[in-house]
């Protein structure tokens, strides 16, 4: 069979509990918002495919639960990350002061060339702001990562946001991109499988509409 895509990325979502890490995917991959908030169990995924200078990369997008009592098994998904969201709420003043605990969790369980991007979600929401956006422009800049206000309820910035993440991930991998093409070789039939309904994600929420 045809190589669907030349390279797969596992991209991981990350932030406290609310801010909207599964609206964010669910926009992304199907054009959908859900209004109500059913937290994460565990850890679920979806995919899309972009074409970024011609290249066909599979993006494995993995959306985590922001409760506490899950962080022993969402941290066992950082190892393999090759890019990671960090989302706040730009109405939760507390979710933006948290980016700080998300980051040292990368730092600390992440590979080294895990590339990174910060998104203050819910920017519709202009009467509750809590988190100015120079506030959001001046933490990307200390930790020297781009910076996307985004609202997965208008589709504000949501293809830019994922697009700039698989591209930073693919710049940092362009040298390794014939060794890549190599190892997805073994992957592209894991993913076959993934879309054919043989989803493997450890502990979905079947009722978000969310599975792959
Ligand atoms: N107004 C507005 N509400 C949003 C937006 N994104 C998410 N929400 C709402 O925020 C709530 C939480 O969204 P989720 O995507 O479930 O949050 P989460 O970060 O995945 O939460 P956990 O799974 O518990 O970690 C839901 O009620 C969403 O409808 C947005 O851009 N704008």
């Amino acid at each position: 069979m045809a190589k669907q895509y030349d390279v797969l990325f596992r991209l991981l979502l990350l932030g406290d509990s609310g801010v909207g890490k599964t609206c964010l995917l669910c926009r992304f991959t199907d054009n959908e918002f859900h209004p109500s908030h059913i937290s994460t169990i565990g850890v679920d995924f979806k995919m899309k495919t972009l074409v970024i200078d011609g290249i066909k990369v599979r993006t494995q997008i993995w959306d985590t639960a922001g409760q506490e009592r899950y962080q022993t098994i969402t941290k066992q998904y950082y190892r393999r990350a090759q890019g990671i969201f960090l989302v706040y709420d730009i109405t939760s003043e507390r979710s933006f002061q948290h980016i700080m605990k998300w980051a040292s969790d990368v730092d600390e369980y992440a590979p080294e060339k895990v590339q990174k991007i910060l998104v203050g979600n819910k920017s519709d929401e202009v009467d509750k702001r809590q988190v100015a956006t120079e506030q959001g422009v001046k933490l990307a800049k200390a930790y020297g990562m781009d910076f996307f206000e985004t609202s997965a309820f208008t589709n504000h910035n949501i293809t830019e946001t994922f697009t700039r993440l698989a591209e930073q991930v693919l710049a940092a991998n362009k040298k390794d991109l014939d060794l890549l093409r190599m190892s997805n070789d073994e992957l592209n039939l894991a993913a076959l499988e993934e879309e054919e309904g043989l989803c493997d994600s450890t502990a979905g929420d079947e009722r978000k509409g969310c599975w792959c």
